[in-house]
């Protein structure tokens, strides 16, 4: 499975990043905001979709700037998860949660700190300062 995800970084250098709802696979931790890439999308069309369905953000695929994947899996038949990560400094809109528990903007500091899927932890080795 390919999973989309954006590190949105505002003026101020913090990054975006939302809550999983509780009731879910990962429920609580935090996560940069993207999902499933569906079958023949395109990775960057497939993030600009889900950043509109999760975070009502409005982006060109052409803002979008790849700055890493992790991966696991691929054992015992699972087919495991890639996530390829994006950065963006332009969009358009305010973002507003329309799944996630919590939309919260982080330093780089405070991002090491929340709790976080495995996968995320190797991807925040990509973000500088
Ligand atoms: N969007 C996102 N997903 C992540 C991150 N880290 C991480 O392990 N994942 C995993 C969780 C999910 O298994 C998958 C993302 O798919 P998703 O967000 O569409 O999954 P979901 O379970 O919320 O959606 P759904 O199948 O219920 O529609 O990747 C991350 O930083 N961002």
């Amino acid at each position: 499975m390919t999973v989309v995800a954006a590190a949105l970084q505002a003026n101020d250098g913090r990054w975006l990043m939302q809550q999983r709802p509780l009731a879910k696979q990962h429920g609580g931790l935090w996560e940069f905001p993207g999902g499933k890439v569906e079958h023949g999308e395109n990775p960057r069309d497939a993030l600009v979709r889900e950043l509109q369905e999760e975070i009502a953000l409005a982006l060109h695929p052409g803002d979008l700037k790849p700055v890493g994947f992790a991966e696991n899996g691929g054992r015992d038949s699972h087919p495991g998860i890639v996530i390829l990560l994006y950065s963006a400094t332009r969009w358009q809109g305010e973002a507003i949660a329309q799944e996630a528990a919590e939309l919260g903007w982080f330093d780089r500091s405070e991002m090491a700190e929340l709790p976080k899927p495995p996968l995320d932890v190797a991807l925040l080795q990509f973000l500088a300062g």
